[in-house]
């Protein structure tokens, strides 16, 4: 058997890191910059006004209040996108709006709620000190600056400052495109009424929808039956545009294992991981494809995922971090697990919160027992609880790791 860890390094070394390509910001969201970004233009590109309001020289409107009001001359009016801005005269105003660009030879902004919002004149009631309203050129971004690190991950805010100075497609680490398949000749899709010894696929969903989730570009097949001939013809031809297959059922020690049927002496491992559940695994290259195989047992799928697809697809994505947020807790009840596996159990993680009874770590209680086939509980977890490998009785209140879903 090998450890957790190994197999995660090994279809971690397997995918690699995805080759930097350009792309829309619209397709952008979520993935990872593969080279830093410079500004080619400076945030604010210009000083402008921060408020609706007459552009003034700060000296000209000394003194003023709603009893004295200083009147000035309207000499021009400036809406945010005029690109003509006349210069400012000694003892005059222009009228000026938010995001429009400040007048030469002036220096401060009165509000509009400070006057009487006249067009011709307009008075003037309350002082302005220099700089007052007023936003400098480059004080967000100056130019030529790097605007944002190669390895930052790219959400709203992220694509939003890509926008502001001026580009429509950012360098970044292409997401894998994986071809999904589920193998099982009991497999049907709805709206096929289920016989005797049928059941509904389900693992191609889930694991598309785990992998759309981080940014991955996802195909699947979503019944194969256990039939190496059939599985070849179905999967073969849509290898080319892959960067991984990733297989689910078919690999353990039954009869008709499909998947190790096919693969095995083709450049695919099959090992057994040191853990629960998920214990069954495979990797390699078939036609130069990486390859891994995950059990069938839905639980064991999104086990799998967790432990070794999910670091390896953000680890190829470029992303800085990989891991889920870990936490201590303590067990709201006993659990059992096997010697010399990790068990994965499926849990709700409730966070210290009373003060009363002094709680510094928070309580996590299992969700459905350890079978691989308990899909539902699943629904209800927010964390995975692990117990360790050498660890077989955990009595209430013992300390285990969680992994946080959410
Ligand atoms: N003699 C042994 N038997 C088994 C062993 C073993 O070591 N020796 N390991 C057990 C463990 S642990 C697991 S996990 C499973 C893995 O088996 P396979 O990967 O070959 O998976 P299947 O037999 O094809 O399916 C297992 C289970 O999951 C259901 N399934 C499969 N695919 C789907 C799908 N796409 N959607 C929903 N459900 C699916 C399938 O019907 C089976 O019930 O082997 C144990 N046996
Ligand atoms: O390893 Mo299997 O995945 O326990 O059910």
């Amino acid at each position: 058997m090998i450890s957790v860890e190994a197999h995660r390094a090994t279809v971690t070394a397997l995918l690699g890191t995805g080759k930097p390509v350009r792309r829309p910001l619209a397709e952008c969201s979520g993935l990872v910059l593969a080279e830093e970004v410079r500004a080619d233009v400076a945030l604010p590109p210009f000083d402008n006004s921060a408020m609706d309001g007459y552009a003034v020289r700060s000296v000209d409107v000394v003194g003023a209040t709603p009893e004295r009001p200083v009147e000035l001359p309207v000499e021009a009016d400036i809406p945010a996108g005029r690109t003509d801005v006349p210069a400012l005269q000694p003892g005059t105003a222009h009228r000026i709006m938010t995001g429009a660009p400040m007048p030469p030879g002036a220096d401060a902004v009165v509000m509009v709620e400070k006057t009487d919002g006249g067009t011709v004149t307009v008075r003037i009631e309350a002082p302005s000190s220099p700089g007052t309203h007023l936003r400098r050129t480059g004080e967000d971004v100056a130019k030529g600056s790097l605007a944002m690190p190669a390895g930052m991950v790219l959400g709203h805010s992220q694509l939003g400052l890509a926008a502001a100075v001026g580009l429509d497609a950012l360098t970044v680490h292409a997401p894998p495109r994986v071809l999904v398949v589920s193998t099982g000749s009991e497999l049907v899709l709805p709206p096929e009424p289920l016989r005797y010894g049928q059941i509904y696929e389900s693992n191609s969903i889930m694991l598309a929808a785990a992998m759309r989730e981080i940014g991955c570009h996802v195909e699947t097949v979503s019944s194969v039956a256990d039939d190496v001939e059939r599985f070849r013809a179905a999967v073969e031809p849509k290898l080319a545009d892959a960067d991984l297959m990733v297989t689910s059922g078919g690999v353990s020690a039954g009869a008709y294992e499909v998947v190790k049927d096919a693969l095995t002496g083709a450049g695919v491992e099959f090992v057994k991981v040191a853990m629960q559940p998920g214990g069954p695994q495979g990797s390699g290259r078939w036609n130069g494809v990486p390859v891994v195989t995950l059990p069938g047992n839905p639980v064991s799928v999104l086990v799998s995922f967790e432990a070794f697809l999910r670091p390896a697809l953000l680890t190829a994505m470029g992303h800085p971090v990989v891991d889920r947020r870990q936490l201590r807790a303590r067990l709201t009840e006993p659990l059992r697990s096997p010697a010399g596996r990790r068990q994965f159990r499926r849990g709700f993680y409730t966070p210290p919160g009373d003060e009363a009874r002094g709680a510094v770590t928070g309580e996590v209680g299992p969700r459905g027992g350890p079978g691989s086939h308990l899909l539902a509980s699943f629904t209800q977890a927010n964390c995975l609880i692990v117990l360790d490998e050498p660890a077989t009785e955990l009595e209430q209140g013992a300390e285990v790791d969680v992994l946080m879903l959410d």
